[in-house]
Parts: structure tokens; sequence; C-alpha cells
């Protein structure tokens, strides 16, 4: 199961945003999307996703044109999983889970025992079951983020495009966040994300793909992509990167301050 976009081109009212930008994702990759503010990261995720009609270029799923797949249809393959947003509704994380029934069971469904059984088997494997009954406003950023991901994993999608995931997340919930997508990644999935963190993608992640001028400029192995040259590409920053004594890469460090501790 794959979904890519080829040769996009993107402009919001004549001013261009991708020029030619080809990504993709399969079942099983964790693919990280860097990209400095106002890249396009969002734009093209919106693009990918159907959201969003580029000027030129194509959007398959599976082979097949974008154009030519269901909402329903495509509602059980790839699900959008946005940043952590305050409810106008204090929903519990049971009924904010169940939402992702609703491509399968129509709109004017309740959701039945099969429905609710799905639930509380994602919500467990999601290890965020003890939360079933908390409204979704009064728990923390993590745990949000994680019942919106129960959300589209609820959905059946196998493909799963998250929009800075990590984003206003404490430094534990990054870590336990990430390793949970890592696993889904192993379990099948296909995860691709936007991160602002250059040492995120060092670990457990398989494929880095770098939006530069409205193009992906490299897609590949963190190792083979994230070099200190394409961090000063993408943000203007010189960088050196620091190596474990074995050689494996730990993380970037920016040149020329003070080193405290
Ligand atoms: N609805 C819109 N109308 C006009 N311009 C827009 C609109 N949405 C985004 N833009 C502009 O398009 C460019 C790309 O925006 P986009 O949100 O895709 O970037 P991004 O890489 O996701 O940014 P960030 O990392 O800051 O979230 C930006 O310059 C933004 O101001």
């Amino acid at each position: 199961m794959s979904i890519a976009a080829r040769d996009i081109h993107f402009a919001y009212r004549g001013r261009p945003v991708l020029t030619g930008a080809s990504l993709a994702l399969s079942a099983g990759e964790l693919v990280c999307l860097l990209g400095s503010n106002g890249a396009g990261k969002s734009t093209l995720l919106r693009i990918l996703l159907g959201l969003q009609r580029p000027g030129r270029g194509a959007v398959t799923v599976d082979g097949e044109p974008l154009a030519g797949w269901q909402r329903r249809q495509l509602a059980r393959l790839v699900a959008y999983v946005p940043q952590v947003h305050v409810a106008p509704f204090p929903y519990t994380v049971r009924q904010v889970a169940l939402m992702g029934r609703l491509p399968a069971t129509g709109l004017l469904k309740a959701p039945g025992a099969a429905d609710r059984a799905c639930v509380q088997g994602i919500l467990e494997h999601l290890g965020i079951a003890h939360l079933a009954e908390r409204a979704y406003t009064e728990i923390s950023g993590g745990e949000r983020q994680l019942t919106l991901i129960a959300r589209a994993l609820a959905q059946e999608a196998r493909l799963l495009v998250m929009d800075e995931p990590l984003a206003g997340l404490d430094y534990g919930n990054q870590v336990r966040l990430l390793d949970r997508l890592e696993r889904l990644a192993e379990e099948g999935y296909g995860v691709l994300m936007t991160t602002h963190d250059p040492n995120q993608p060092l670990t457990g992640c398989q494929r880095v793909a770098l939006l530069v001028d409205g193009r992906i400029t490299a897609d590949g192995h963190p190792g083979e992509v994230l070099t200190a040259a394409a961090i000063h590409l993408l943000y203007g920053v010189h960088v050196e990167l620091l190596h474990a004594t074995d050689g494996r890469r730990l993380a970037f460090r920016p040149t020329g301050r003070r080193v405290i501790a």
C-alpha cells in the first residue's frame, strides 16, 4: 500500500510554494519530512491527502489517481493526524477514537458492538485504555496526540500522515511517541511526519526527505541525507554532527556556541 505525489506544483494566489515536489509513503516505513518554516510541508501533506489540488503534478494511491478514489474508500487507506488541538466539546477519549469509525459505519448510524470492540482494542494497544472515559480536553498533549492516533487507527487506515506530531510535547512524551510511531511502522503502518528537529530522524526513522525551495532535494536514509551541509541549506545555521565512539551519529549541535556543560 502506498501513496505518492509526483512533480507537484502549487501556488497560493500566484505565489509559488511547491515547484516540482515528489514524495511517496509506503506501508511499513516511518518517514520524516524536514523543511524550514513556510517551506510548504503542510501544503504538501494536504495535497497528498487530497485536501488541496495541485496546479500541476499527480497524486496516486496504490498507483491509481487519487481523484478516482471515493472519500470513504480513501479514509480507510490514509488518515490525517493533525497537530493536537483543543476540541470544542469535552468528548471522551473513547468518543474521539470512535469518530474514526465513521467512514466504516456511515454518518447516520451509531457505532455498533464491533466498532466499540475495535476501538477498545486500539486504546489498549496504544496504552491509553485507562483514559477512555476521560475528557479529551482534560488530558495532556501527549495523551491527546495518542488519542488522535487511535482515531486514525480506528479508521483502519494503514498510512498515517502527521503534521508535527511531536510539537508541544515534553521531552519524555516526544521520546515515547516517536517510539510508538516506530513500532507502528514495524507492525506495517506507513507513517509520514513533519518535524522541525533534525535530531529526531537520527533514531528510528528509515527515511528522511528535505523540502527546500519547493522541491524534495534529498530523500533517503537519515545517515546519508542528514549532513551538516544539509542542515545549513535547510535552516541557514552551521552545525557539527556528534558521533558515538562506535561511529553512529548521535546529534547535531550548533557550532560556535559556548559549551557550558
Ligand atoms: N491558505 C493560505 N493562503 C495563502 N498562503 C498560504 C496559505 N497557507 C499557507 N500559505 C503560505 O504558504 C507557504 C507554505 O505554508 P505551509 O504551511 O505549507 O508551510 P510549512 O512548511 O508547513 O510551514 P511551518 O513549518 O511554519 O508550519 C507559507 O509561506 C505560508 O504563509
